[in-house]
């Protein structure tokens, strides 16, 4: 045969374009795309009236085994994320145990991971106060990037992750220059949303309106000049995490312009869901930053719309229900994270495509061309000749509302539980292999591949 695979007669979703064409598969590479491939293949799939996209790459996901499997682990976790269109993702340092910011923390994770994974995946490792010896030997070991949390991480566990000082910062920036990796930050001013917290809880008011209030945009903004300021000063390269605001973004475009290595995402929440809706919805929207209000989500698609958002990811930030929901009215004392990595691709074609005409092009920018160049995942991220087969088909007229039988995670629960979603991802390969298939399921073995800052180096 010639091919392995034909996807035939999609929309197919290119850089630039959008092609009404076949892609042709050989050995996971995308061999060829043309109008009309012909039959020669082992495997023939109709996609008339669909999108054929690249999967989605969520750089942003936190998988909590080993240690914490009991939250989430590898397999549920990526069988979510291929039921969703995601094909690659990277892990985040922090909610497994140990924390991932050392080098024997991070051999855990990849025996862990071993064997468990449904698509490609890599690891960030962490920096944390009294680990910059350790920065060199993650990268060595192919950490995609690094982690960082200006924020307070709410975690007294010996072994979890520690947000960083001032010293660590610089420091840890000047060594992550020298080796030129990314720092991720979670930028939120520690100790003025600490306080803040502490106010509320002594006043007794500890609602969801009352979390968010805790922490607003300032300290976000205030938090993302620090690190720009620092980042200019050592020349390390920083990528600012779940963006919540438009006016946190302004500073980070003007530093780029200015010359700075400067990259954002935002998530999918900040788009789709109020703080008042947070009030309705409850504990499962906790989330940091926290939801904002309509008129400064309306800002965040406005910034959408101009091209400001470089990456869409999920902050896929799961818990058992009981941290959740303890019988406590104390928003404060609920676990902070969305469960959410199932549906970034089909609530944001959705919202952000069908509902605001924002290019199909532009959406493939955002889930994979970008999130692919940003983390040197060369192989990946684009429909193109000689890329890996990461592709996913989407029906856009395919409505459904979610219920918790959807949902692939280790704990059914999730802000989206209820919404009428008008597209749907209804295949997912990775490399080429059908991984899921929405009338099947997930479908075979787990296949994903571990991918390091340098290249592919081991087969799982
Ligand atoms: N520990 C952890 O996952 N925190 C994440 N959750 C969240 O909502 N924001 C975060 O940074
Ligand atoms: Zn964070
Ligand atoms: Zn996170």
């Amino acid at each position: 045969m010639k091919y392995d695979l034909i996807i035939k007669g999609g929309n197919v979703v290119l850089r630039h374009e959008v092609k009404k064409a076949d892609v042709a598969v050989k050995n996971g590479k995308i061999a060829a795309i043309d109008r009309n491939l012909g039959k020669e293949a082992s495997q023939i799939v109709d996609a008339h009236g669909q999108y054929v996209m690249p999967g989605m790459i969520d750089a942003h996901v936190h998988i909590c085994e080993p240690g914490r499997t009991e939250w989430e682990g590898f397999e549920t976790g990526t069988k979510a994320l291929a039921a969703g269109g995601t094909t690659t993702y990277i892990d985040m340092p922090l909610n497994a145990l140990p924390a991932t910011t050392t080098k024997e923390a991070l051999k855990l994770k990849f025996e862990a991971a071993k064997g468990k994974n449904y698509v490609d995946y890599g690891f960030y490792g962490g920096l944390v106060p009294g680990n910059i010896e350790n920065l060199q030997e993650l990268s060595d070991e192919g950490v995609i990037g690094f982690k960082c949390f200006m924020a307070s991480c709410g975690s007294d566990h010996p072994d979890d992750f520690k947000n960083v000082d001032d010293y660590t910062l610089y420091k840890g920036m000047k060594k992550l220059a020298e080796l030129g990796a990314v720092l991720l930050i979670h930028a939120e001013n520690a100790e003025i949303t600490d306080r803040f917290a502490e106010e509320k809880i002594r006043e007794g008011k500890v609602t969801a309106t009352d979390y968010a209030d805790s922490r607003p945009i300032f300290t976000e903004v205030d938090a993302v000049k620090r690190a720009l300021f620092l980042g200019k000063e050592t020349g390390c390269p920083l990528h600012f995490v779940h963006i919540s605001t438009a006016e946190a973004i302004e500073p980070i475009i003007k530093a780029r312009n200015e010359g700075q290595d400067v990259t954002l995402e935002s998530c999918p929440h900040y788009f789709t869901i109020t703080a008042k809706e947070f009030e309705k919805i409850g504990p499962v929207a906790k989330c940091s930053p926290p939801l904002r209000s309509i008129e400064e989500q309306e800002k965040l698609w406005g910034a959408l719309k101009q091209g400001k958002i470089d990456m869409l990811t999920s902050d896929h930030s799961p818990c058992p229900p009981s941290m959740k929901y303890s019988g406590t009215d104390n928003m404060f004392e609920v676990w902070g994270g969305i469960t959410g990595c199932q549906n970034n691709v089909d609530l944001m074609f959705d919202e952000a495509v069908k509902k605001r005409n924002i290019p199909v092009t532009e959406f493939a920018r955002m889930i994979a061309i970008t999130p692919a160049e940003r983390f040197n995942l060369s192989s990946k991220g684009e429909i193109a000749v000689s890329k890996d087969a990461d592709m996913i088909l989407i029906d856009p007229n395919r409505s459904y509302t979610l219920t918790e039988e959807d949902l692939y995670y280790r704990h059914k629960h999730s802000p989206y539980v209820g919404r009428t979603i008008h597209c749907r991802v209804t295949k997912t390969f990775v490399r080429g292999s059908l991984v899921f298939d929405l009338e099947k399921g997930i479908i075979g073995k787990p296949i994903g591949q571990f991918l390091t800052n340098k290249e592919l180096i081991a087969k799982t």
